[in-house]
């Protein structure tokens, strides 16, 4: 038996489709993080998890256990499976103990004084117990909510764009630290957002969700190496049309810039970013404008440029 199971779960609003026959196994303690844009139905999809929202097909089971939604159950939602936003869903009056020990106000003293001293050194956050969290930075606030959610030892933690109003380099350090520690509990976690790069740095297996379906689900590598579509490509890199071939791609790593041989193109443009520069090379063939690395940062606006590549390294994609 599996341990979590969505079953061809849909949704529409409206008559508009937000999800549409949504399937996925996860076993105990699985870490998978779900890659949608804006209005693929990330959101709605989370809510049918936890039981929040009313699904017009498709069941959950969790541990041998169907999950009611809110036409079936009077309280909507279950402890077992918490729900993590965006905002951080503290209480502003009072301290980083007392919100993580909130949830457990109906547990033995004892108890609930060792899980929350457990959560806050696990969290790090033993020196700030005694802060509201007005005196915390965004990324420890989030760190509070989580620890919030896991304090009554739930079964599945789902987040929903836990970092969208951290700056990059909060939400880099809350994923490191995240990372290492979701990993170590035997929580089943699913993360969802719109940005692959804090997916890829959170998790091992990803699943790209399009239009309420899932378009393709793997690990990294498979993903990059073998996107099945251009959505799921674009989302590592630009792609490089190559002129007069059907659906055939580049991607700006795999052309080879040569002063003589191959497609002949010049330089309109060029970006100066951390490993390399990126160029904008307009092609004589076709005028299409290809993204090409330059890791020599030799080329500059105007040069004629030659472009070759391994035609292995071609990806013909759908669209
Ligand atoms: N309560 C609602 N009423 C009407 N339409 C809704 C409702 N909730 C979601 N939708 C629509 O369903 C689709 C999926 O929305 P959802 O919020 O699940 O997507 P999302 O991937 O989480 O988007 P975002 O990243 O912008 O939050 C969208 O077209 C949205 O407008």
């Amino acid at each position: 038996m599996t341990f979590y199971s969505l079953k061809k779960l849909s949704k529409s609003y409206q008559n508009k489709s937000a999800l549409h026959q949504f399937s996925l196994e996860l076993e105990e303690g699985e870490f998978i993080s779900i890659v949608g844009e804006s209005g693929s139905g990330k959101s709605t999809l989370l809510r049918i998890m936890a039981g929040l929202e009313i699904q017009d097909e498709g069941e959950v089971w969790l541990n041998g256990n169907q999950i009611l939604n809110p036409k079936k159950k009077l309280v909507a939602g279950y402890d077992e499976i918490k729900l993590i936003h965006q905002d951080y869903q503290l209480y502003p009056n009072s301290t980083v103990a007392e919100n993580i020990a909130r949830p457990l106000l109906h547990y033995e003293k004892e108890y609930t004084k060792s899980r929350v001293e457990t959560l806050l050194r696990q969290f790090g956050l033993l020196d700030f117990r005694d802060r509201f969290p007005r005196q915390l930075s965004g990324g420890q606030q989030q760190k509070v909510a989580i620890a919030t959610a896991l304090a009554i030892e739930p079964e599945v933690l789902l987040l929903d764009e836990p970092f969208s109003s951290l700056d990059t380099i909060q939400k880099h350090q809350l994923i490191s630290e995240l990372g290492d520690l979701l990993k170590a509990m035997d929580t089943t976690v699913v993360f969802v957002t719109h940005d692959l790069d804090d997916a890829l740095r959170l998790t091992d297996q990803v699943l790209i969700l399009q239009k309420g379906k899932t378009i393709q689900k793997g690990n990294s590598q498979e993903l990059c190496e073998g996107p099945k579509t251009r959505y799921v490509a674009r989302l590592f890199s630009p792609i490089n049309l190559i002129p007069d071939r059907i659906n055939s791609f580049l991607r700006p790593n795999d052309v080879k810039i040569r002063t003589k041989g191959g497609l002949l193109g010049h330089v309109i443009d060029f970006r100066y970013l951390v490993h390399y520069n990126s160029l904008r090379i307009k092609l004589k063939n076709g005028g299409e404008i290809w993204e090409v690395d330059d890791p020599s940062r030799k080329y500059q606006i105007g040069d004629r440029v030659y472009l070759q590549w391994d035609e292995e390294k071609v990806m013909v994609l759908k669209g």
